[in-house]
């Protein structure tokens, strides 16, 4: 994957913010205040989100049966359709104008918009119309950043011939936060965090997390995220979190002395 890495070199912190479609419909007033707050004490937002329940009602709504394979879903042509309409024409609208009704400057972009994100085929023959982001316009992010625009970011990339595909949403944010060089990623889901045996996990390392997988405990949508979430950490992103709505949940940390509370 080729990105162009942005220089950041000012002492902004600046966040990424996933927004699973698990939460999106139970999101309030006071969620959207704490992201004012965070962007009134200097930090630089950038949001992406998700819609999966939103495009499972569309699918079933148009009769369209779809599966997913380790969290990712296999997408053809018809279920194409269904999330690119879905995500850019109702998902981002309606959470812009929620950041929107917050007092936050927010402008909705996909993949196609400036070429943001530009997507080749992750491997056609089994995931259909699935995306793997090649290149992202991170000049663009920071002309936003720079005005006080918050970009808000719907999972889906461009072809360059002009095709769309479907990208996971933890796939993009996490993609997004390194290209842009973020100090911290936020994935919002509707659990807090790793649960493991009943029990929520504060902080999880890669080789815990790989054994989770492996027996089991992880699992489904949790696997683009841990995946991400390890990407990130790798990179040098010293803040990785996967959180509910109440942003408390499992820190990713290289390794269990690493942590300090
Ligand atoms: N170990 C785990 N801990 C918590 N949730 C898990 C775990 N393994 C799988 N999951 C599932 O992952 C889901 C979150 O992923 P997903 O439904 O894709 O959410 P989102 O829409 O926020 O991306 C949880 O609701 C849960 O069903
Ligand atoms: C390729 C792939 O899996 N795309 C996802 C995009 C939406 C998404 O990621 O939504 P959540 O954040 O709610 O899980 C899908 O079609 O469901």
């Amino acid at each position: 994957m080729t990105t162009f890495k942005s220089m950041h070199h000012t002492a902004r912190k600046r966040m990424v913010i996933k927004l699973g479609g698990s939460t999106l419909a139970g999101l309030n007033e006071a969620f959207f205040e704490n992201f004012k707050k965070l962007q009134e004490s200097g930090i630089e937002l950038i949001i992406t989100h998700g819609g999966g329940p939103a495009i499972n009602r569309e699918l079933a709504a148009r009769d369209i049966a779809s599966h997913t394979l380790n969290g990712i879903r296999v997408t053809n042509e018809a279920a194409m359709e269904v999330v690119q309409s879905t995500l850019i024409g109702k998902v981002n609208p309606a959470l812009v104008h929620e950041l929107t009704s917050a007092g936050i400057a927010a402008i909705g972009l996909n993949g196609f918009d400036g070429q943001l994100m530009v997507a080749d085929f992750l491997d056609k023959d089994t995931y259909g119309y699935v995306g793997a982001v090649q290149a992202i316009n991170t000049s663009l992010l920071e002309a936003l950043l720079h005005a006080g625009i918050v970009p808000v970011i719907a999972c889906v990339g461009a072809h360059e011939e002009g095709q769309a595909l479907n990208i996971n949403g933890d796939t993009v944010a996490s993609e997004i936060a390194l290209a842009v060089g973020a100090d911290s990623l936020l994935l919002v889901t509707d659990v807090s965090g790793i649960r493991i045996d009943d029990e929520y996990q504060a902080t999880a390392t890669p080789a815990l997390i790989e054994q989770w997988i492996e027996e089991g405990h992880i699992y489904g949508g949790m696997i683009p995220k841990v995946q991400g979430a390890l990407d990130c950490l790798h990179a040098g992103i010293p803040a990785v979190q996967i959180v509910g709505e109440a942003l408390i949940g499992t820190t990713i940390v290289a390794s269990s002395k690493s942590y300090s509370s």
